[in-house]
């Protein structure tokens, strides 16, 4: 379990994180989102201890990260996939890394074959492409069998059979009891693994909601129709109450009712309607439309 409350950060002037409210639950999987420069990494940072909040509280398990005795058994975390040594080889790599935490060394080959690195074990990270790179990264953050995973941008570089491969694995954590927060840009990513999502726009949470509710709340809104009789269909559609559009043509965009209203009224009045298509709006629909704000004042503060 994380507890993020009230926490900013600032960069001299400029408020990467404000004053942001969350709560990372153990048993299913986080998706942090945001488009770049919304304080993704700058949270994950926080959380684990590598930068000081300008104010507020986090904590981890109930403990703030400092108090973690062994925060490797207690945190896993990704954050710079080219943490490692390149001239040190994978396996000595994790075995550094299990000594300084009192991990037996058994604990190096079970991560090494849970992310698929045993075949490349012994050779050195200099040499690893960005997918390799990336399971080791992830090796080390298992490696400890913590509670918690923190992950930032974890499928980055990973070829098709890599992402599925995160995909289950960071399910199956959850499954089994753990925290697991993610971040990423790739939203048809986070559909296919996240069980719930945090969007952070500006420094600030934008939503944090499961991704059924992300994806029913903005669905359906529009119908959109093609009808012989636009203009008499629009009257009857505005006196009901719906908001009408004309789309040009013989279409027309519909909100604030549903189809069956429009096909009940159509047919009341003998108007024929031949087509009429809620429209499901995807999870990147949703996606664009919140963060939409954050992005255009990124846009207008980098041409500033
Ligand atoms: N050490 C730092 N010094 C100054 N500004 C920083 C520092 N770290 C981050 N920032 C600024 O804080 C804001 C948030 O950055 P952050 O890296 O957290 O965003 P992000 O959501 O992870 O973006 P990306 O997807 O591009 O990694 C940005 O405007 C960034 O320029």
């Amino acid at each position: 379990m994380i507890g993020i409350e009230n926490v900013s950060k600032s960069y001299g002037s400029h408020t990467a994180v404000d004053g942001v409210n969350f709560q990372v639950h153990p048993g299913r999987v986080t998706g942090f989102l945001g488009p770049n420069g919304a304080g993704k990494s700058t949270t994950m940072r926080l959380i684990l201890g590598l930068d000081e909040p300008s104010s507020g509280s986090i904590t981890v398990n109930g403990r703030t990260y400092a108090e973690s005795r062994a925060p490797l058994t207690e945190v896993g975390s990704l954050l710079n996939v080219q943490a490692a040594h390149p001239g040190r080889t994978a396996e000595a790599h994790l075995r550094a890394l299990a000594l300084t935490h009192g991990i037996p060394r058994a604990r190096v080959r079970e991560v090494a074959e849970q992310t698929g690195l045993d075949s490349v074990i012994r050779k050195r990270v200099g040499g690893f492409s960005l997918g390799m790179s990336q399971r080791l990264g992830i090796a080390a953050a298992l490696l400890g069998d913590p509670r918690t995973l923190v992950l930032d941008e974890p499928i980055n570089g990973l070829d098709p059979e890599g992402v599925v491969w995160i995909r289950e694995l960071l399910k199956d954590l959850a499954a089994a009891g753990r925290t697991v927060f993610l971040s990423s840009h790739l939203m048809s990513e986070m559909a296919l693994t996240a069980d719930h999502l945090v969007i952070i726009g500006k420094g600030r949470i934008i939503a944090d909601r499961p991704i059924g509710e992300v994806l029913s709340e903005e669905e359906a809104h529009t119908v959109a129709l093609r009808t012989a009789e636009t203009d008499r269909l629009a009257r009857l559609l505005t006196a009901d109450g719906a908001e009408v559009e004309a789309e040009g043509g013989d279409r027309l965009a519909v909100r604030g009712t549903d189809g069956r209203r429009i096909a009940e009224i159509a047919l009341e009045n003998r108007v024929l309607v031949y087509e009429l298509t809620p429209q499901r709006t995807t999870l990147e629909d949703a996606y664009i439309d919140l963060t939409r704000e954050s992005v255009e004042y990124q846009a207008a503060g980098r041409n500033r």
